[in-house]
């Protein structure tokens, strides 16, 4: 049983041509814990996120997944594929991605298409229905009710994802990660185009994803009242560096953070740090 963080970033350093969009970044992730990586726009976070999971080849730097049991993968050496289905990483983007034509609870069937897949015998054992797969397809629905459930979406299960509501669209893309099980949820920017009480309710889900579930999650958000309600340690990027880390309070008083997010206009600053208060 490992006690340490679940994910370690070691001097990861990430170019574009001439361009150093991450350069020498080092923080970690603690096990159980709410993760968030910060900073002005262009400031380098979705090239930290698109590296850890798989989506861009780090130009240098390491980063390392470890399991509740020890185990240690290499994610810098793994595709998006092989580090969503190996190491157990699953990600939402800045933009929803679910699939509109299908209802909310097939697109959490979807998610677990690897599991029916091998259930089903790569397809001979699904056709004839053996036993294995017909219980891997009733966890598979059992699963996903119990998210629709959490979600507060099980009335709308059988509607198309397209029509609901924006925020109910954001927290059914969290349930569909979730549906893959990972050892480590990544989210990009899930607050975005949230209204207050859209994202207080996303607020309570991320908080009951790591208080009932024990899921780690690493998130990139810009809005503070999120980030600072339910971050456990939060991490700070300008121009491609870590500029601070600590806890909520640690950052907001941080007169680097204050001074990266808002140019030199301290009292600007210091009241978008405040609506996190
Ligand atoms: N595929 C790419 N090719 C070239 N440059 C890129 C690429 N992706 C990102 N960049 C550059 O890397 C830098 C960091 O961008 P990134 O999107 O990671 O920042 P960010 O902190 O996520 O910003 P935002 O908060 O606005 O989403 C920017 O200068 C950006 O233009």
């Amino acid at each position: 049983m490992s006690g340490g963080p679940i994910l370690n970033v070691d001097k990861l350093t990430m170019r574009f041509g001439g361009i150093v969009a991450v350069q020498d970044l080092s923080f970690s992730a603690e096990r159980k814990k709410i993760t968030a990586l910060i900073g002005p726009n262009g400031a380098g976070k979705t090239t930290v996120f698109n590296c850890i999971t798989g989506f861009y080849k780090p130009s240098g730097g390491a980063i390392r997944l470890t399991h509740d049991d020890g185990r240690q993968i290499a994610l810098d050496r793994l595709n998006d594929f092989r580090i969503a289905k190996q190491a157990k990483v699953a990600r939402t983007f800045q933009n929803i991605r679910l699939f509109p034509g299908m209802t909310a609870l097939e697109n959490l069937m979807v998610a677990q298409h690897n599991a029916l897949m091998r259930a089903s015998g790569f397809t001979f054992l699904g056709l004839i229905g053996a036993p294995v797969y017909r219980d891997a397809e009733r966890h598979a629905i059992d699963l996903a009710t119990d998210w629709l459930k959490r979600i507060n979406l099980l009335d709308r299960a059988d509607d198309a994802a397209g029509n609901l509501a924006y925020g109910d669209q954001r927290r059914l893309e969290i349930a569909r990660a979730m549906c893959t099980e990972p050892a480590l949820l990544c989210l990009d920017e899930p607050a975005a185009g949230l209204n207050a009480r859209e994202s207080a309710a996303l607020s309570e889900l991320l908080l009951s994803i790591r208080n009932e579930l024990g899921t780690s999650i690493l998130l990139i958000e810009h809005d503070m009242s999120v980030v600072m309600e339910i971050s456990d340690h939060i991490a700070v990027m300008d121009h491609g560096v870590k500029i601070a880390q600590g806890t909520p309070r640690e950052v907001r008083d941080d007169p680097k953070v204050i001074a990266a997010y808002l140019g030199t206009d301290e009292d600007e600053a210091a009241a978008v740090m405040e609506s996190g208060s």
